[in-house]
């Protein structure tokens, strides 16, 4: 981005800006480094090392800085025509370069060659613009010692990323009711487990100081008068903020000269370019009325007729003449949507201010011939020191751009600016540089609509929708190989490519290495998914043009308020399983509560039963519909939990989860209705069998890796692994169902829900630790302890003493001699105590568990693909066949009450 190539970094404490300069920002943040490097007394709030002044070391002044991109940007394009300008008068070309900025009359008493090199003859220098400014005492040469070298910002500014609040976790404690059969599915926290509050995150926010208090830091030191020009200066020990309004003008006195050191005659011109505009042909390719309405716009830029000037009048007596009052009130863009809008004229006054400052006597450099050449070539840009409350801040040279601050908010100079070679300035009126900024915003807007249109996604809106998002577009621009989103990253904003291409991949999850998706080119968007989603972007996005990439960028509010409900934006880079979600969606559209037949009951689960149904039409398909009291779950304060649990199996579509087609709700019930699993639960066989088999297991166990990885990939937490919560379809394939306690987190954050089943829940769960994923990895470890002898390796005859025996840890186990060397390396490796030491949740993740030994030649690539055959292939006769499940006599409760609170009004 350009602003990490601006030059003048250094920060204004006394500045009160309002947030949206990213100017302001970045002198914000050299000026708070420049205090901390300072030797003088700081106020502990300012007393920040330089290293600090990072992305995280203060949030406000990091949303300061990012708050500021976009006032950045706004006048760039400004700074761009100034530079422009200077750029081409260096060629002599005055007029062309006058007509950069149109809008301005043949100039009537200016002969064309007294612009040749822009210097025109003034009687009436701009020097007495600054002669009161001319600071009175010289500052110690040690103002300028090596230990004050200029500041050194680098800025990378990141607009994908943003610090946020941490927020609390939410710890929710409550009682499934008691109906299940061995391992009791519960909620409740054993009562002698210590609960303590969530870990308290504190949010700690560097204090940046406010004006006031930089000021305090003010150092007596003044400039040298003798030694240099002072350009403009900032007031001295100004205690309270700037007035805003009115603009304070510069001090005159005519006849004076600009200062004791200037060397050089001063020549000044006020130049008035014919009325001639650059936006015609740009209206002239354009039909639409929102066009239109921006030619008038544009239009009411007209400026009012002037008489010509004579050459040498005061400049404020004319401009007092011309002004008009919509224009006195800043002309701002506000004013143009009013009928008959008229600003003035800017005169454009571009005087060339010439100064000379005399050799440094101290802290220069050695004269040798390197030396030499370089200054000599600072000679020829000049160069400028910028300093304030007689620090220094920055060294300017070349085409700079300076004084902008005071008029762009209005306020005194923030800074004071000495010559320290000789250079030539530029100087432009505040109502000119306004102008320029209208003129250069309108013209921005019509080319991002225009732009906008260009691209298929957005050619339907309509136009004041693309104009509000061209006005808050920001242009941003990358290099080659630049990652301009990076996987995993917090996101915060939406790209649209305005030129260039960008390479699109995805980091795998067991490799690390970066899969190429695909390539995306102009009109292309992407960073969507982060703001539909969680903040974490699901991919890379990397620069490949050589020439750079650049992007029109669209921040998050904007983003949800203009654009996230095109369909298009919503679904363009879906993954295949979010494409068969719709298409599933799409499917059970037309299908009602009404429709579905009851077959048989297929178990009873802790808010109702799951029953077998079958559609009117249709008698090829079943389903199973979980049917749950909402009264009871309201009692059990299980609301979030259900809408969890909806939520997460609705959008899964893995293999190994049962999938959720659509959910129902009346009075009394909500309803899911699932794929059917008819096989029966894994716990119905191996209580039949006894135990399994090592091959057994690990068919079963790979079963639940894979739906774990899927689960774990997209940071949700099962925390209810058990076999009875492990279904069989027709093949003898497992699926995991009941995500009552699934739960997706926050990338590294934990969770405190004391939940799950006694038997198999961790013991930082048990002693409220918090808890993430690697829970679910102790749970494997106890499953597959069960799945090979029959019984969970941590059994007491209540859940207080099951509690004590699992925070006795595994190695307090005996494992039965059928369990091979191979498996109890692997269930000890799961059952950590240090959830950090779990297999699973180390580097390498759930890939680990899959390389195992005890995995040694499992075939994980056939079971992905459902090829391998299953150990026990279950019988299942027909759709509606249950044998595979117990049977369940009638609700002896019967229906219980009405809920219509509106609770579950999103179930
Ligand atoms: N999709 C399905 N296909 C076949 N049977 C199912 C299906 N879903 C659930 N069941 C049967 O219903 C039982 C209860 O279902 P589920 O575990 O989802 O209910 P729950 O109220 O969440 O139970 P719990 O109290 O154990 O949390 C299961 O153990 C299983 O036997
Ligand atoms: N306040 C401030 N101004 C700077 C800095 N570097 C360059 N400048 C320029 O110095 C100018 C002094 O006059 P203005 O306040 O109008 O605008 C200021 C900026 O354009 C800096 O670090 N802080
Ligand atoms: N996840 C994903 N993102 C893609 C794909 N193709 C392009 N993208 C874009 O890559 C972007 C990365 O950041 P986001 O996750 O915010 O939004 C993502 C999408 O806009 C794809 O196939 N998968």
């Amino acid at each position: 981005m350009k602003i990490k190539h601006y030059p003048g970094k250094a920060v204004d404490a006394s500045l009160s800006l309002e947030g949206s300069s990213a100017m302001g920002a970045l002198y914000e943040a050299n000026w708070l480094q420049a205090a901390a490097q300072s030797p003088s007394p700081q106020p502990p709030s300012l007393r920040i090392s330089p290293g600090k002044l990072s992305r995280q070391s203060s949030s406000a002044g990091s949303s300061f800085l990012l708050d500021g991109i976009s006032a950045l940007s706004k006048y760039q394009m400004t700074l761009e025509n100034i530079r422009n300008l200077e750029q081409q008068s260096r060629n002599n070309n005055i007029m062309s370069t006058i007509k950069e900025l149109n809008g301005y009359r043949k100039p009537s008493t200016l002969q064309l060659d007294q612009h040749q090199d822009w210097v025109t003859e003034d009687p009436e220098p701009i020097e007495d613009h600054y002669q009161e400014k001319i600071p009175e005492t010289a500052p110690p040469k040690e103002e300028y010692s090596a230990k004050d070298k200029p500041a050194v910002n680098h800025y990378v500014l990141d607009p994908t990323e943003r610090p946020r609040p941490i927020p609390r976790p939410r710890q929710q404690l409550s009682v499934k009711p008691p109906s299940l059969r061995r391992s009791q599915t519960m909620s409740q926290p054993p009562s002698y487990a210590t609960l303590r509050s969530p870990l308290r995150l504190h949010n700690k926010k560097p204090t940046v100081s406010n004006s006031s208090s930089a000021y305090s830091t003010f150092s007596s030191a003044a400039e040298d008068a003798q030694d240099q020009v002072v350009i403009c200066q900032q007031p001295q020990r100004v205690m309270v903020p700037p007035p805003r309004e009115p603009p304070p003008e510069p001090p005159r006195r005519p006849g004076k000269p600009l200062s004791r050191s200037q060397t050089t005659v001063q020549r000044y011109a006020t130049i008035r370019m014919p009325n001639q505009s650059l936006y015609r042909s740009y209206t002239q390719k354009d039909s639409t009325g929102r066009r239109h309405s921006l030619e008038q716009a544009v239009k009411g830029l007209r400026l009012q007729e002037e008489e010509p000037r004579e050459q040498g009048t005061d400049t404020s007596s004319t401009k007092q003449r011309q002004i008009s009052p919509a224009a006195s009130s800043n002309g701002s863009s506000k004013d143009l949507n009013g009928e008959g809008f008229c600003i003035p004229r800017p005169r454009l006054i571009v005087p060339v201010h010439t100064y000379a400052r005399r050799r440094r006597t101290g802290n220069l450099k050695d004269q040798s011939s390197g030396a030499q050449e370089e200054e000599e070539e600072a000679e020829k840009d000049g160069r400028v020191e910028v300093s304030r409350e007689g620090k220094y801040l920055s060294t300017l040279s070349g085409a700079k751009v300076l004084g902008e601050l005071a008029i762009l908010y209005n306020c005194q100079r923030t800074a004071t600016i000495t010559a320290i070679t000789e250079c030539n300035l530029w100087a432009i009126e505040r109502q000119c540089f306004q102008t320029i900024m209208m003129r250069t915003g309108l013209i921005r807007q019509a080319e991002y609509t225009d732009f906008l249109k260009s691209v298929p996604i957005f050619k339907d809106l309509a136009d004041d929708t693309l104009i509000k998002i061209s006005d808050v577009l920001e242009e941003t621009h990358y290099q080659r190989g630049d990652y301009i989103v990076r996987q995993g990253a917090r996101g915060d904003t939406f790209f649209i490519i305005s030129k260039g291409k960008v390479r699109v991949t995805i980091k795998q999850q067991d490799t690390q290495e970066e899969k190429f998706i695909r390539m995306l080119g102009k009109g292309d968007f992407f960073g969507e998914k982060a703001l539909q989603g969680d903040d974490l972007r699901t991919a890379n996005i990397i620069c490949e043009s050589p020439e750079g990439v650049s992007c029109l960028v669209i921040d998050r509010e904007t983003f949800n308020q203009l654009i996230s409900n095109l369909d298009e934006i919503k679904h363009r880079y879906d993954d295949e399983g979010a494409m068969e979600r719709r298409k599933i969606n799409e499917e059970f559209r037309d299908i009602n509560l009404t429709d579905l037949r009851v077959i048989a009951t297929l178990g009873v689960g802790g808010f109702g039963r799951v029953e077998l149904v079958q559609t009117n039409g249709d008698s090829s398909r079943s389903f199973a519909l979980k049917q749950m009291k909402k009264s009871q779950i309201v009692e059990t304060r299980q609301q979030q939990h259900i809408m969890s649990e909806k939520e997460i199996m609705g959008e899964a579509n893995c293999q190994f989860i049962v999938k959720l087609f659509k959910t129902f709700k009346d009075k009394k019930y909500l309803y899911m209705l699932m794929e059917s699993c008819l096989g029966g639960e894994l716990w119905t066989i191996l209580r039949d069998k006894g135990n399994f088999d090592d091959s057994t297991t690990r068919f079963y166990t790979a079963c639940v890796v894979e739906a774990f990885d899927y689960l774990h990939s997209r940071n949700i937490i099962y925390r209810d692994l058990k076999p009875e919560n492990l279904l069989l379809n027709e093949r003898g394939y497992v699926k995991l169902v009941d995500f009552g306690f699934a739960k997706k987190l926050q990338t590294g954050r934990k969770t405190w829900t004391f939940c799950g089943t006694p038997e198999y829940v961790a013991p930082e769960v048990i002693l409220n630790r918090g808890h993430d994923i690697s829970a679910d990895y102790w749970s494997l470890g106890v499953l597959m302890f069960e799945l090979l002898t029959g019984t969970p390796p941590f059994t007491g005859s209540d859940p207080m003493r099951t509690y004590n025996i699992i925070l006795k840890g595994i190695d307090a186990i005996e494992f039965p001699r059928n369990i091979t060397r191979n498996a109890s390396n692997l269930i000890k490796k799961l059952c950590r105590d240090n959830p950090a030491e779990r297999l699973g949740y180390q580097r390498g993740g759930i890939s680990e568990i899959q390389k195992h030994k005890w995995f040694d030649g499992f075939y994980w690539w056939g079971l992905q693909n459902c090829t391998l055959e299953p150990p026990i292939k279950p019988t299942v006769k027909s759709v509606v066949d249950t044998t595979n499940f117990d049977d369940y006599p009638p609700d002896p409760e019967g229906p219980p009450p009405d809920d219509v609170t509106g609770w579950d009004k999103d179930f």
